[in-house]
């Protein structure tokens, strides 16, 4: 049997870090969404592991046990056939080798009836992968492993953008002047995108200084005819913009694929279906 599974972009709405633990990894408070664009996979059981890495996005990404998916493979004992189509840009803030992995382990739980490790385990993955395993609206504190469901995503129209430059998260967060910055307030239950604006990532600047066109791609976004609000995504470098209406979006994605033709530009919504 084959089960499907789609990995979701994951998108930090906001990004606030708050603090460090002794060994480096940062502790974070961070709403988090997911897109209706993603990656494909296809995961069967098998006599050993392979894994074969197709679609628009393949390149570079590995497809030997550096892959995240074959690590998720792993932690759960078994060995199976994969077969990921990418379309999201890797080490790109938007958590695709996370979302990739979570998927493997729905489809290998599913697969196998096994239970879903906890999300303590989960992280040993990546910080990413806990939650990347929920579907709504998420809040993520720790260093990742502690996931609060919110509820639905709001159904923004919204562009998510990637100039092409890789930013390895480690070197962004350890870029970071200020370690312990305030986190973020209680989510008010009328909450709207005027309360998101007023949050932060804290991996902007950093991420900025590292690969200026981050800067240039949020000016864009922001003088865009209908933009809401404009921010990066994890350690970048993908940006998301949010827009009053599907038009105004709809107007500026044009816009941005005529003045830079080489970005990766996508519309996209929440993703409102479970996972498919
Ligand atoms: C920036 C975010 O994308 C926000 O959602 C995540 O925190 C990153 O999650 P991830 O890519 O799954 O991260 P991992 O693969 O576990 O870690 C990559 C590197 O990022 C740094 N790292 C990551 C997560 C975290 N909470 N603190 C950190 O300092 C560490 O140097 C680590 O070596
Ligand atoms: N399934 C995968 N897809 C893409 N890259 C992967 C995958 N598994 C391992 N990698 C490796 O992980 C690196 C980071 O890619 P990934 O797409 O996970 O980005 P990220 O920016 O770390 O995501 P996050 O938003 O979680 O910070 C890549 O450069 C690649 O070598």
């Amino acid at each position: 049997m084959t089960v499907e599974a789609f990995a979701p972009a994951k998108i930090n709405l906001t990004l606030h870090v708050t603090g460090q633990r002794a060994d480096g990894y940062h502790l974070l408070d961070s709403l988090v969404m997911f897109a209706d664009v993603g990656d494909r996979l296809w995961v069967e059981a098998a006599d050993r592991t392979s894994l074969t890495v197709s679609g628009p996005m393949a390149g570079g990404v590995p497809t030997d046990r550096r892959n995240l998916v074959w690590q998720a493979a792993e932690l759960l004992g078994v060995t199976a056939k994969i077969t990921l189509e990418k379309h999201l840009p890797a080490a790109a803030g938007i958590g695709g080798g996370s979302s990739d992995a979570a998927a493997v382990v729905r489809a290998l739980t599913t697969l196998y009836n096994f239970p879903v490790p906890s999300a303590a385990v989960l992280a040993n993955l990546g910080a990413d992968v806990p939650v990347c395993m929920q579907s709504g609206l998420t809040r993520m504190r720790g260093i990742g492993e502690h996931v609060d469901p919110i509820g639905n995503t709001p159904n923004w129209p919204m562009i998510l953008i990637n100039p092409r430059v890789e930013v390895p998260t480690g070197p962004v967060f350890q870029a970071l002047p200020r370690k312990d910055n305030p986190p973020m307030p209680a989510i008010p239950a009328e909450w709207d995108i005027s309360w998101l604006a007023a949050q932060r990532n804290d991996l902007e600047a950093p991420a900025i200084a590292a690969q200026p066109v981050i800067g240039k791609v949020l000016q864009e976004l922001r003088e865009s005819d209908g933009c809401l609000l404009a921010r990066m995504s994890g350690s970048g470098a993908t940006c998301f913009a949010i827009y009053a209406h599907d038009d105004m979006r709809d107007r500026a994605l044009g816009q941005l694929r005529r003045d830079c033709p080489k970005w990766w530009t996508q519309p996209t919504e929440a993703c409102g279906v479970k996972w498919r």
